[in-house]
């Protein structure tokens, strides 16, 4: 909806003066000048910047908008002298309320205050954007992430086919960072996904065997803060979060599936927690999502005893949004994708938060709690001994 519906955003009002109940000493806390006649703008600096704001290469938003509004009738034509419009007349009584809550706000000061606010917005629609789309700004530490940004998605793609796209201590970083960009940037949607034959296979082992002076207690203590800024990162993702599964999921990379909005995943794909294989226990919130999505008992038996899901599986499940025939995965998903990324943005964050909101203090603490259960886990003889078998060959999943 916007304010000024096909007018002139400064568009004449038959409004008269009712009640006002924002005195002029509250004024500033809006940011608004009450200052002397000394510093006030001229009458031409006033016209100037009326004939400025309808310059600007960027519409600068309903609220200023309507600040704008307010200080231009107020410069005009002085305090809200115009009732007070039925609640049916909705826009104009937004109008009336912005107006008329600058109070007796005098009219040099309110043509000073509008000057102001439309030199700050021309500077601002001038330089570069602060929220510039991912892939024109810094990227990744290591080639192992690719962040792009296009038609409205913005793709954080795995990038280390090799080995399977296997997670590092650094990709976790820059996961982290690049979620925090896409949160700012432009785009409607964010879709992780990977490149090559796998999704994913979960942590990297060799994490565990790069131990810092404080050995194995001070690896597991920052590898457990680690993921749990990591897990934060996908429960306070403000936008909508598309898992696009191009092939087996191990780990973790299916535990974080429970925190995004939407899964699609190949025919080809599968999904492995085999936890209690490695020593470890669930992480991503999977120890309340899953059972929340799938019932506890399907839940048990991914978490506990590791059982492998094909795609077909974890849809009939609920992990899985749709499953799409290898062969036309890719043109299928990213069709689909550009035609959601074209929806109003915010009406999506807007729905995403009331659906995420009921959950997130309960999302926080069990991350917390999983996080420190690893922590202990990371130190058992059980999880060394199973990445040692891993790392010396004898064990794949
Ligand atoms: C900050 C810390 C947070 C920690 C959060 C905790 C998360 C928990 C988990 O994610 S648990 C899951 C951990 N993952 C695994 O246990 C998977 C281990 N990998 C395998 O079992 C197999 O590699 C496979 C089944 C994924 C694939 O088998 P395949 O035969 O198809 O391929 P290769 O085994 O030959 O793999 C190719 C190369 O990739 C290396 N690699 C694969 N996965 C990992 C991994 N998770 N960690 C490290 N390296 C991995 C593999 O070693 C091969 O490397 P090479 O070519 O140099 O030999």
């Amino acid at each position: 909806m916007t304010l000024w519906p096909g007018g002139p955003w400064l568009g004449g009002t038959s409004l008269e003066t009712t009640n006002h109940w924002l005195s002029p000493l509250q004024v500033p806390a809006l940011g608004l000048h009450v200052g002397g006649p000394a510093m006030l703008a001229s009458q031409k600096d006033f016209n100037n910047a009326v004939s400025q704001v309808k310059l600007l290469k960027e519409d600068p938003g309903n609220e200023v908008k309507l600040k704008l509004y307010a200080l231009y009738k107020q410069a005009t034509e002085g305090p809200c002298n115009v009732p007070k419009p039925g609640m049916l007349g909705f826009i104009n009584k937004t109008k009336w309320d912005a107006w008329n809550a600058l109070g007796s706000l005098s009219k040099e000061a309110a043509r000073q205050n509008y000057v102001d606010l439309v030199s700050r917005l021309s500077a601002s629609s001038e330089s570069p954007s602060p929220e510039a789309p991912a892939a024109d700004r810094k990227q990744p530490e290591s080639d192992s992430l690719v962040v792009t940004s296009e038609d409205g998605i913005t793709t954080i793609r795995l990038n280390r086919p090799a080995k399977k796209n296997a997670l590092t201590t650094q990709m976790y970083r820059d996961i982290i960072a690049a979620l925090q960009a896409a949160s700012k940037d432009e785009s409607a949607i964010t879709v992780l996904t990977g490149s090559g034959d796998y999704y994913c296979s979960g942590n990297d082992l060799t994490n565990f065997t790069h131990l810092p002076a404080g050995g194995l207690e001070e690896m597991a203590r920052s590898a457990a803060a680690l993921l749990r800024d990591f897990v934060n990162c996908f429960i306070d993702f403000p936008k909508p979060l598309v898992a696009v599964v191009n092939g087996p999921a191990v780990g973790i990379s299916v535990t974080i599936l429970g925190l995004f909005d939407v899964v699609y995943a190949t025919d080809r794909a599968s999904f492995h927690t085999p936890f209690s294989h490695l020593g470890q226990s669930p992480e991503g919130c999977s120890s309340y999502t899953f059972p929340k999505i799938m019932g506890s008992s399907k839940a048990a038996e991914m978490l506990l005893f590791g059982k492998k899901l094909t795609a077909q599986e974890a849809c009939a499940q609920g992990l899985v949004t749709e499953v799409f025939p290898d062969g036309t995965f890719q043109k299928e998903v990213w069709a689909r994708l550009k035609a959601y990324s074209k929806l109003p943005p915010n009406a999506m964050r807007i729905s995403k938060q009331i659906i995420r909101n009921r959950e997130k203090e309960k999302l926080h603490a069990v991350n917390a709690e999983e996080s420190s259960v690893l922590r202990e886990r990371w130190q058992s003889d059980e999880c060394m001994n199973a990445i040692a078998s891993f790392l010396s060959r004898k064990v794949k999943l």
